[in-house]
C-alpha cells in the first residue's frame, strides 16, 4: 500500500519524560486516519513533529517516502486545538495574510479565498473585524486558512469543536470531500462518533505508546465476543420461556414485557450455539431481531486502555 507518512521508532522526551515511545505508525494516501488516545497520550506531541514545530530525538519520519524535512511544510495543512487568529485585524486582510504565509501569491489566495468564503457561506464576513467573530466563525476561517494551499496531508485536531450540529455536518462534509479530491487526512479527536463516522485506519496511542493501529473494520472485527441482541414475540408463558433460555444460554441481559408478548435480551453464544438457540426460539417464539453486537469505536477505546493498564 502506498503511505503518505511513515514512522518508524519515534521517541521524544522533555526532560526525564518520555512522550512518545518507539511509535511506529503507517498512514495509508487518502485516507482519513484517526489518531486516538487519552489526555495526555501524546498525540499533540507527534503532530508537531510532523509539523517541524519540535522535533524527535530518535526515529525517523517519511512523508511520501523522503525523510521529513522543512521543504514538505508547504505540502501539510495543520489546524491545531489551541487556534489563534489577530483579533484587530479585518478577517478578510487576515485570512489574505496567512495564505500567503503558506506560499500563494496575493492574487491567487484572494481568488481561491473568495472561492471557500462563497462555499461556506460567509462571503459578507470579508469585511467583519476578527473581534466581533463568535468562536465557531473564527473557526471557520481557520479551516478555510488550513486547507487553501491544497495540501497533500492535512491534520485536524478537534475540528468539531465550537461548531453547532449544522456547521459541524458542513465541515464534515468538506473533509469527506477533500478526502475524495485525494487528499489524506490525520483526525485527532476525543469524540468517538466522529470516528465512526469519517474514519478508516486508526491508531490508538496510551501513556507515549502506540497500543493499537489498523483498519477500523478490521479492529471491528476482532473485537467481536459473539454477543447477540435478540428480540421475539412469544406466544404463550413468556416468563418460561426466559427460564427455559437461561437454563441452557449464557443470558447476560433480558427485558420481559409480559402485556406485550415480547422479550429481549442479550446473549452471548459460541459459533456452535447459534444453530442451537435458533432451533430453541423457533418451538414457541416469532423472531424479530437476532443481530451481532458490533463493538463500537467507543468500546474498543475503553477496553483497550484498560486491559493495558491492567497489564492484559
Ligand atoms: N513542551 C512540553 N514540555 C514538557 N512536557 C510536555 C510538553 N508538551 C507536552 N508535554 C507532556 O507530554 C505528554 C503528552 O502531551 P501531548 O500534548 O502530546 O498529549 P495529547 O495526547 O495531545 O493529550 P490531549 O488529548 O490532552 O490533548 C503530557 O504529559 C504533557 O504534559
Amino acid at each position: 500500500m502506498d503511505h503518505i507518512l511513515v514512522a518508524e521508532n519515534v521517541t521524544k522526551t522533555y526532560g526525564d519524560y518520555t512522550a512518545l515511545s518507539n511509535i511506529s505508525l503507517q498512514i495509508p494516501k487518502n485516507c482519513i486516519y484517526g489518531l486516538l488516545g487519552p489526555n495526555g497520550a501524546g498525540k499533540t506531541s507527534f503532530i508537531r513533529i510532523i509539523n517541524q514545530i519540535t522535533h524527535q530525538d530518535s526515529g525517523e519520519i517519511l512523508l511520501n517516502g523522503e525523510p521529513l524535512a522543512p521543504k514538505h511544510i508547504a505540502s501539510i495543512g495543520y489546524l491545531p486545538e489551541e487556534r489563534g487568529l489577530y483579533k484587530s485585524m479585518k478577517v478578510g486582510e487576515q485570512a489574505l495574510y496567512l495564505a500567503q504565509l503558506k506560499g500563494l501569491s496575493k492574487s491567487e489566495a484572494k481568488t481561491r479565498l473568495t472561492y471557500w468564503f462563497d462555499r461556506l457561506n460567509i462571503g459578507d464576513w470579508w469585511d467583519k473585524k476578527i473581534q466581533e467573530l463568535s468562536k465557531g466563525m473564527a473557526q471557520k476561517i481557520q479551516f478555510i486558512v488550513t486547507v487553501l494551499h491544497e495540501p497533500k496531508l492535512l491534520i485536524f485536531d478537534e475540528p468539531f469543536s465550537g461548531f453547532d450540529p449544522i456547521n459541524a455536518n458542513i465541515i464534515k462534509d468538506e473533509i469527506l470531500q477533500l478526502k475524495e479530491n485525494g487528499t489524506s487526512i490525520i483526525f485527532s479527536t476525543h469524540r468517538m462518533e466522529s470516528v465512526e463516522e469519517l474514519c478508516e485506519h486508526i491508531a490508538l496511542i496510551h501513556k507515549s505508546e502506540k497500543i493499537l493501529d489498523g483498519k477500523l473494520s478490521d479492529i471491528k472485527k476482532a473485537y467481536k465476543n459473539n454477543i447477540f441482541n435478540v428480540g421475539l414475540y412469544v406466544e404463550k408463558d413468556v416468563s418460561a420461556m426466559m427460564r427455559s433460555l437461561k437454563e441452557k444460554f449464557n443470558i447476560l441481559s433480558s427485558e420481559v414485557d409480559s402485556d406485550e408478548n415480547q422479550l429481549n435480551f442479550k446473549v452471548q453464544l459460541p459459533s456452535h450455539q447459534t444453530g442451537d438457540i435458533l432451533m430453541e426460539l423457533s418451538k414457541g417464539a416469532n423472531i424479530n431481531r437476532f443481530e451481532e453486537t458490533i463493538p463500537s469505536a467507543n468500546d474498543i477505546f475503553i477496553q483497550t486502555v484498560n486491559n493495558k493498564d491492567n497489564g492484559q
